[in-house]
C-alpha cells in the first residue's frame, strides 16, 4: 500500500446487509442567520442509509454541505437545499435526508407600562426532511408564561369574604375603614398561586411558505395565553402584571384550549401538537394538558 492511500471503510461492504433509517451525527456547532440575528446553533444531520450492503455513509460530505446556513438566513428553501445535497452527495445511498436545528431566538419585548425593554429567549428547533421529492418542515418551540390558578383565587376571595364578616361584624361600615382594610394584609389574607408555565408548540408548516414563522407563532401564542414572562419590570410593571394574571386566572386546560384555537387561526400552519405544562407552586408535580390537530404520523 502506498502511504499516502488512506483507508476508506465506508466504503466496504458492510458485514450484516441491513438498511438503517438515520445516520448521521448530532450536536453541531454551527453559527447560523435568522431574522438579522446570528444564532448560536446544533445541527443535527443525517440520511438514511438503503444500501444495506454499504458500510457507512460519508459524514463529512454532510457536515460540509451545512456550510450553506452560514451564509443565508434561514428558510424552508435554504433548508431544502441543504437536504438536496445531502442526498446528492449519497447517490446510490440513501434516499431520504433529515436535518434538525436547535436554537434560541432572543426577542426584544416592551415592559407592560415603563418604557424599558428586555431580551426573552425562545428555545427552537426547525427540522426539515426531504424523501424523495417529499419536503416537510416542522418547528418545535417553548413559549413560557405565567397562570394563576382559578380554584385558588376563589379560594382565596371566600377566605377574604369571611375576614370581612369577622372584622366588621356589628359594625358601622366607614368607607375609610373599609379603604385601609381593603389595603392591609390582614384584609387580603389569601392570595392565590400562580406558577412559571411553559407552552412546547410542534407545528407542521405548509409546503408554499417562504419563511419560517416562528416569530409569529411565538407572538401568536403569546397573545393568546395573556400573561407573557416579562423582562425589564419596575413597580408599575409588576403591579400591571399582577391586575394582567388576576384577569387571566387559568387552569392547564384553557391555556391548551386557547393555543389550539389561536394557532389553527394562523396561516401557513397544516398541524400542531400542542402541550401546555403549569409547574404548579400548589404541587411538587405539574398540571399537563394536550391537545392536536391533524397530527398523524408525518410522511
Ligand atoms: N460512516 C461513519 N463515519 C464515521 C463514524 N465515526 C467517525 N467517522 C468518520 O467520518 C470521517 C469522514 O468520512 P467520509 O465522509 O467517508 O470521509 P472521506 O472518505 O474522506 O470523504 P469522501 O471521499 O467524500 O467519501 C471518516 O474519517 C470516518 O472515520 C461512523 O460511525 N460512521
Amino acid at each position: 500500500m502506498n502511504a499516502l492511500t488512506l483507508p476508506d471503510i465506508a466504503a466496504q461492504a458492510s458485514r450484516q446487509a441491513l438498511p438503517l433509517e438515520w445516520v448521521g451525527m448530532c450536536g453541531i456547532a454551527l453559527p447560523v442567520l435568522f431574522d438579522g440575528q446570528r444564532l448560536n446553533a446544533k445541527a443535527d444531520a443525517g440520511v438514511s442509509l438503503d444500501d444495506g450492503n454499504a458500510r457507512g455513509i460519508h459524514m463529512s460530505r454532510l457536515y460540509l454541505a451545512l456550510e450553506l446556513l452560514e451564509q443565508e438566513s434561514l428558510s424552508p428553501a435554504l433548508l431544502r437545499r441543504v437536504l438536496q445535497r445531502f442526498l446528492e452527495s449519497h447517490e446510490d445511498l440513501s434516499s431520504s435526508a433529515h436535518l434538525t436545528i436547535h436554537a434560541d431566538v432572543l426577542l426584544k419585548r416592551q415592559a407592560l407600562i415603563s418604557p424599558l425593554a428586555g431580551w426573552k429567549s425562545y428555545p427552537v428547533s426547525i427540522e426539515a426532511r426531504l424523501k424523495n421529492t417529499m419536503f416537510h418542515v416542522e418547528l418545535k418551540i417553548d413559549v413560557p408564561y405565567s397562570s394563576t390558578c382559578p380554584c385558588s383565587a376563589a379560594l382565596s376571595r371566600q377566605l377574604i369574604q369571611q375576614q370581612f364578616v369577622n372584622d366588621f361584624a356589628n359594625k358601622s361600615l366607614q368607607h375609610a375603614d373599609v379603604l385601609a382594610w381593603l389595603g392591609s394584609t390582614n384584609g387580603i389574607v389569601a392570595t392565590p398561586h400562580s406558577q412559571r408555565s411553559s407552552a412546547k408548540l410542534r407545528v407542521r408548516l405548509a409546503d408554499f411558505l417562504d419563511n419560517l414563522p416562528l416569530i409569529a407563532i411565538i407572538n401568536d401564542a403569546e397573545a393568546a395565553l395573556g400573561t407573557a414572562v416579562q423582562t425589564a419590570v419596575k413597580r408599575a410593571d409588576e403591579q400591571a402584571f399582577a391586575l394582567a394574571n388576576g384577569q387571566n386566572l387559568m387552569f392547564c386546560e384553557d391555556a391548551a384550549r386557547r393555543l389550539n384555537l389561536a394557532l389553527k387561526r394562523s396561516t401557513g400552519i397544516n398541524a400542531f401538537h400542542i402541550r401546555v405544562i403549569h409547574a404548579e407552586s400548589l404541587h411538587a408535580h405539574d398540571a399537563v394538558a394536550e391537545t392536536r390537530f391533524n397530527w398523524g404520523q408525518p410522511q
